[in-house]
């Protein structure tokens, strides 16, 4: 490999994500490249302020080495730097989920062999808002309840699953369901009503370490996959969980509802928790509006954008 990068660098690394330890390797050839900053997370939230000084200092891209948590802060700062710069990715996280839509190599020195050399594409973003807060997401922005699950699940299975824990408990024994009263309104039509458990808003197709929550959606058509599950009976629910967790499509459960949209409200009693890119966020009434486009990101060779919807009439 060259010592010398033809691009202004920085690569930003998150010395606390789940696999770090595998990035040795690769800091070891970073390190007496010219052309390739290597800076290193020291807290939580670290990565935008990195991305942002990078960016201002002329990086001409910027890489995230670590998990999706990493890639979320960095991308905020790349939003909100005052040059739109290309983002790199080396998966080091524990679920790498925005790495699995990407087809990204999970070895790091593939992982950055390619972004010296890949095909750039422009990603959607999406903007996150509450009443109080800004966030944005590149992968998947899920909602879920807690509540009654608090006492069914272990501790374990809802810090992995986090809002998605509906889903996952529903192939456990769980008490009745409430049901949760929803508002949703996407773009300018009229609010819907809706029982809903979870709401998942997709650019990317997995969370939760490599479940396809939106199995169809296309990070880069300008449109929020918004899946909606709704309230149903514990057969009905367990039968959703059961096609979503053996990764059949389960976009067709008779509790399952895609919606595309540029712009989705959610406003709810109870309140419904919401992650961006696997980081718990908020539970205040939430607007989500793609930004098309917005960042190049580094893909691999066998990423595709549109995905063919084989169970449609199945
Ligand atoms: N030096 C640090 N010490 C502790 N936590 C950190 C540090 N730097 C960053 N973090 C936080 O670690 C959290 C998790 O990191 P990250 O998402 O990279 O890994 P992961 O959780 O293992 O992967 P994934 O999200 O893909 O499952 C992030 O929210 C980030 O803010």
């Amino acid at each position: 490999m060259s010592n010398e990068a033809t691009l202004k660098i920085s690569l930003i690394m998150n010395p606390a994500s789940g696999t770090s330890e595998q990035g040795a390797l690769l800091l070891e050839t970073l390190a007496p490249m010219s052309g390739v900053t290597i800076l290193t997370t020291d807290a939580a939230g670290e990565g935008e302020r990195l991305a942002r000084q990078a960016v201002a200092d002329g990086a001409e891209l910027v890489v995230a080495a670590g998990g999706d948590g990493t890639i979320n802060e960095v991308v905020k700062g790349l939003i909100e730097a005052e040059r739109r710069v290309p983002l790199g990715i080396i998966p080091l996280g524990t679920g790498n989920d925005l790495a699995r839509t990407l087809a990204l190599p999970t070895d790091p020195l593939e992982a950055w062999k390619l972004i010296l050399v890949g095909e750039r594409r422009k990603l959607d973003v999406i903007e996150i808002r509450t009443p109080r807060e800004l966030h944005y997401a590149l992968n998947v922005s899920a909602g879920g309840f807690s509540g009654q699950l608090n006492e069914a699940m272990s501790s374990e299975v809802k810090s992995a699953w986090g809002p998605l824990a509906y889903l996952r408990g529903a192939l456990g024994v769980l008490p009745d369901l409430t049901s949760y009263r929803t508002t949703i309104q996407y773009d300018d039509q009229a609010p819907e009503q809706v029982d809903a458990l979870n709401i998942i808003i997709a650019n990317g197709r997995t969370a939760a370490a490599g479940v396809q929550v939106a199995p169809l959606a296309n990070p880069e058509d300008g449109l929020l996959d918004v899946v909606i599950v709704h309230y149903g009976s514990i057969m009905q629910l367990a039968g959703a969980a059961a096609r979503l967790l053996v990764n059949g499509n389960y976009l067709n459960s008779e509790l399952v509802e895609l919606r595309r949209a540029k712009k989705v409200q959610v406003i709810s009693d109870p309140e419904i928790w919401f992650n961006a890119d696997g980081e718990l966020i908020t539970n205040e009434p939430i607007v989500f509006e793609v930004l098309p486009q917005a960042l190049e990101v580094v893909v691999g060779a066998e990423y595709q954008a549109v995905i063919e919807d084989v169970t449609t009439g199945s």
